[in-house]
């Protein structure tokens, strides 16, 4: 736990005024987990996340930034966007000074890492102003970083192809800021509120979030603006123009950067984020030859549909990361009906503990072939998968299993085995229940 300089000046609420001291959070020892494999920014970069807000527009009594969505405070998937990014070095979360023991407990609980906690300001740039002055301050304040990027807490997602895009241009240019066409036209209204003139939409642009500064730049830009400028402004590049002569580079962002400000957008982000988290499972095959053959047809049956399936072998050496990067496994076992796979990669996931945004869904998909089933003796194992899934469940694990039968008269029907998989997925993140052996 480290904290900063308790001198750290706070001028954004007027001089000499010392912030709150922030503090190093990490709920987390160990490796963060990136979300590419492309090279990354050879340039210190740090993030400010402005979360200081009251969320009046939502019309809530919480802060949007701390509403759940699927069981996690919106801020926490914001939060891991950024620390899934290996060349990201510290990511500043600017709360109320009243949110501050909340902010500790998400970190804590949902064990994010790199996070430095700091007291924010009565308006957004106040806020913004007290993060980047957190990351200003020489001794125990970590180091300095090239460029800050400035992102609304409530926009959760960022991509880090695009986070990478504003970075470099603001190291480049001083300054970058990403940008949406217009969806209305802009006017300007008279004082008794009848149409003054309107603006020629296509000359216009939204101005959205990430933004990325040199830290030379935005810090230049805070110490010099004005009152007025802390009270009412709402945009910084305009104040790196202003008081830095400095021309931001804007670059046209992807429509999901979009802002959660009304209560709808929290219902809306809860949708996207459900819809994201089916779309990709890992079929893990035990390095069995039928086992490999059934994954890589239904990898092909569901790419048709957009749906990310990879065939592994299991999850051990260089297939680890996908206890920390995949939320849906497909544990494929073709006759026999041990459930000591299953078991192994409940274990692994337990004890990989990924910082998962939602329930973990496990599907056991069992195949057997016509001797098989006949068979009495490899009936389904249901009691012993359904005391396994309860227990599972206690760790935000839901394991499902599915066994089909397998023979010359009744060939594997796709459609039915990929209706149930994605059916799952979807309920596995509504409402967690024991697990259901399906026969088709
Ligand atoms: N004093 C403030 C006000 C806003 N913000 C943050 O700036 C971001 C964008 O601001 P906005 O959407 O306006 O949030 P609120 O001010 O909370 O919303 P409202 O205007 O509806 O109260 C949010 O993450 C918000 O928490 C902040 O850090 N400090
Ligand atoms: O004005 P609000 O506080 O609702 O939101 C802040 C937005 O203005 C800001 O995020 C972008 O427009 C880019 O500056």
């Amino acid at each position: 736990m480290e904290v900063l300089h308790p001198n750290v000046r706070n001028k954004c609420e007027g001089p000499g005024r010392p912030a709150n001291p922030g503090v190093f959070l990490d709920g987390r020892a160990g490796k963060g987990d990136t979300c590419s494999g492309e090279p990354s920014i050879d340039f210190p970069v740090s993030v400010v996340l402005p979360a200081g807000g009251t969320g009046e527009r939502t019309g809530l009594h919480t802060p949007k930034q701390f509403c759940s969505l699927l069981g996690r405070p919106l801020i926490s998937y914001t939060i891991q966007a950024f620390e899934r990014v290996s060349w990201i070095q510290h990511i500043v979360v600017v709360v109320a000074k009243e949110s501050m023991g909340l902010m500790a407990d998400i970190i804590q609980r949902f064990q994010h890492h790199k996070v430095l906690v700091v007291s924010g300001g009565s308006t957004r740039h106040r806020s913004i102003c007290n993060g980047v002055l957190a990351l200003d301050e020489e001794g125990t304040a970590p180091d300095r970083p090239r460029v800050v990027i400035i992102h609304d807490a409530v926009r959760p997602f960022v991509e880090e192809g695009f986070l990478r895009e504003i970075a470099v241009a603001a190291k480049d240019h001083g300054a970058a800021g990403a940008i949406r066409p217009l969806v209305s036209t802009v006017i300007a209204t008279t004082s008794e509120g009848f149409l003054d003139h309107s603006l020629e939409r296509a000359k216009y642009r939204a101005s959205e979030m990430p933004q990325g500064f040199t830290h030379h730049v935005i810090r230049q830009a805070y110490q010099r603006c004005t009152e007025a400028d802390f009270e009412f402004g709402t945009e910084c590049l305009h104040l790196a123009l202003q008081y830095c002569g400095t021309n931001a580079k804007l670059i046209e962002g992807p429509p999901t950067l979009w802002k959660v400000t009304y209560k709808k957008d929290l219902a809306a982000a809860e949708s996207v984020l459900k819809e994201s988290l089916s779309e990709s499972a890992c079929m893990i095959t035990g390095g069995r030859t039928a086992a490999a053959a059934l994954a890589e047809a239904f990898q092909k049956a569901a790419g048709a549909l957009h749906m990310g399936l990879d065939p592994i072998p299991d999850v051990t050496a260089e297939n680890s990361r996908y206890l920390l990067k995949e939320s849906n496994f497909i544990q494929v076992s073709i006759n026999g009906h041990c459930l000591s796979e299953v078991e192994a990669l409940i274990k692994a996931l337990e004890e990989a503990n990924p910082a998962a945004l939602h329930p973990l869904v496990i599907i056991w998909m069992r195949v057997l072939t016509e001797d098989e089933a006949s068979d009495s003796s490899t009936a389904a194992p249901t009691s012993a998968l359904l005391d396994m899934a309860s227990t599972a469940k206690l760790h935000q694990i839901l394991l499902y299993g599915i066994q089909f039968l397998q023979s010359k008269v009744r060939p594997l029907s796709f459609p039915h085995l990929f209706s149930f998989v994605f059916f799952s997925l979807q309920i596995g993140l509504r409402v967690p229940k024991e697990c259901k052996l399906k026969r088709s």
